[in-house]
């Protein structure tokens, strides 16, 4: 592919999330004004690329997007070059690596340097094609915040307002019926989003995939909380926390492909043990895909627009093969490969889990 840059792509990949339209605008309008360059927009993710599907993005295509949730541009968390259905056999998806006609497709939309803005799983695929020889600048997405190299991905905040504002909710009703409520919520095998709401909510128990849980605990905490006068009880689940035994909960679990498996379902294997255990009436509530949707936080849309900038500042550099991130404050990038070498977890004596410990959350450990 030409060195000498005079057009950009961008996808986003990936679940969607509250600040994409931010990055897209940041990105095209950097491009057009100050570099001076062409802008193509790739639709729904790597799907786009496989399908050869694009727009020309000019400006009046990113004005009025800053406040937006989801991307202008779609997404889709299914769609790998490297691992794609070509067939079927026996009833049996046939996955085949189709990276070669992605490149092709790139070059024949003019690409000369790929944005690619996604999760782990969309920066992988990433970092596979500039592996290739494919010129790519990534840019960390997601409210699972599960990627390590940058202190928070965007998504993440306005993600944790939801789950923050749900658990407001659920707690008058919890005190009014002497209820135990449990919310779940999002992030995959890692329990930010219930950790970080969790700590802002108030809530009693916080239940994460790192750390292990037993039934006994959790229903020593909501008899403490009783004997105290204070008959409801707050429980915060991720969809990815393990039960006794370490199993996890899928609503599909895709054996052929585990990338495709979807967790979800925890909250009332755990409510239905809780209400037996303990005899007290729990109502559970899957808070879903309302995390990802909504108006990004000015938190996101700034560092949408800040990693954006950079993105097209590394890709005009000839910086390729790395991501934009956010270091102790700094915009900063570190090479895609580290970004993706391993997920970020939450440690079980960090900072944030002892403070909660502290102030009597139990984590059911
Ligand atoms: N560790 C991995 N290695 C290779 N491919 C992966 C990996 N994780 C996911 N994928 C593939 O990458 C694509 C997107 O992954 P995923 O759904 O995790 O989105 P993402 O970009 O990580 O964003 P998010 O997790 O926030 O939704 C899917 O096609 C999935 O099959
Ligand atoms: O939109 P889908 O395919 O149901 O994916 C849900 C998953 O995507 C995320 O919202 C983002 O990775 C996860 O928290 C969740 O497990
Ligand atoms: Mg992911």
């Amino acid at each position: 592919m030409s060195q000498k840059i005079k057009r950009l792509g961008i996808l986003t990949g990936g679940g969607d999330c509250p600040g994409l339209n931010a990055v897209i605008r940041a990105v095209a309008k950097t491009a057009l004004y100050r570099y001076e360059i062409e802008v193509v927009g790739i639709m729904d993710g790597y799907g786009g690329v496989i399908e050869s599907r694009s727009m020309i993005l000019e400006d009046h295509h990113v004005s009025g997007i800053l406040h937006r949730g989801g991307t202008i541009l779609g997404t889709t968390n299914r769609d790998n070059p490297f691992r794609y259905p070509v067939g079927e056999k026996d009833g049996q998806t046939v996955w085949g690596d189709v990276s070669d006609k992605a490149i092709a497709n790139l070059e024949k939309m003019g690409v000369d340097v790929l944005v690619a803005v996604g999760g782990d799983g969309s920066l992988f695929i990433g970092n596979e094609l500039y592996k290739k020889g494919v010129p790519v600048v990534g840019i960390p997405k997601t409210i699972d915040n599960d990627l390590s190299a940058t202190d928070v991905t965007f998504g993440f905040d306005t993600a944790l307002n939801t789950a923050t504002d749900a658990i407001d909710k659920l707690h008058t009703t919890a005190e009014s019926h002497h209820r135990v409520m449990i919310l779940e919520v999002m992030g995959r095998d890692a329990g930010w989003i219930a950790l970080h709401s969790g700590t802002a909510g108030g809530a009693d128990v916080i239940l994460i995939p790192e750390i292990d849980f037993s039934y006994e605990a959790i229903c020593q905490k909501i008899s403490a909380r009783q004997q105290k006068g204070k008959k409801f009880s707050i429980m915060v689940v991720a969809e990815g926390a393990k039960l006794p035994g370490g199993e996890q909960i899928y609503q599909e679990e895709r054996k052929d492909n585990p990338h495709l498996s979807k967790l979800g379902g925890v909250g009332n294997v755990i409510g239905d043990e809780i209400q037996r255990r303990c005899g007290v009436e729990t109502r559970v509530t899957v808070l879903g895909h309302l995390q990802r949707g909504g108006t990004p936080t000015p938190f996101d849309r700034i560092l949408g627009t800040r990693f954006g900038v950079k993105a097209a500042e590394l890709a005009m550099n000839g910086e390729f093969g790395q991501m934009t991130c956010l270091c102790s404050g700094e915009i900063q990038s570190v090479p895609l490969s580290d970004a993706v070498k391993e997920q970020k977890l939450i440690q079980a004596d960090s900072e944030l889990v002892r403070a909660a410990k502290s102030v009597g959350v139990s984590f059911g450990d």
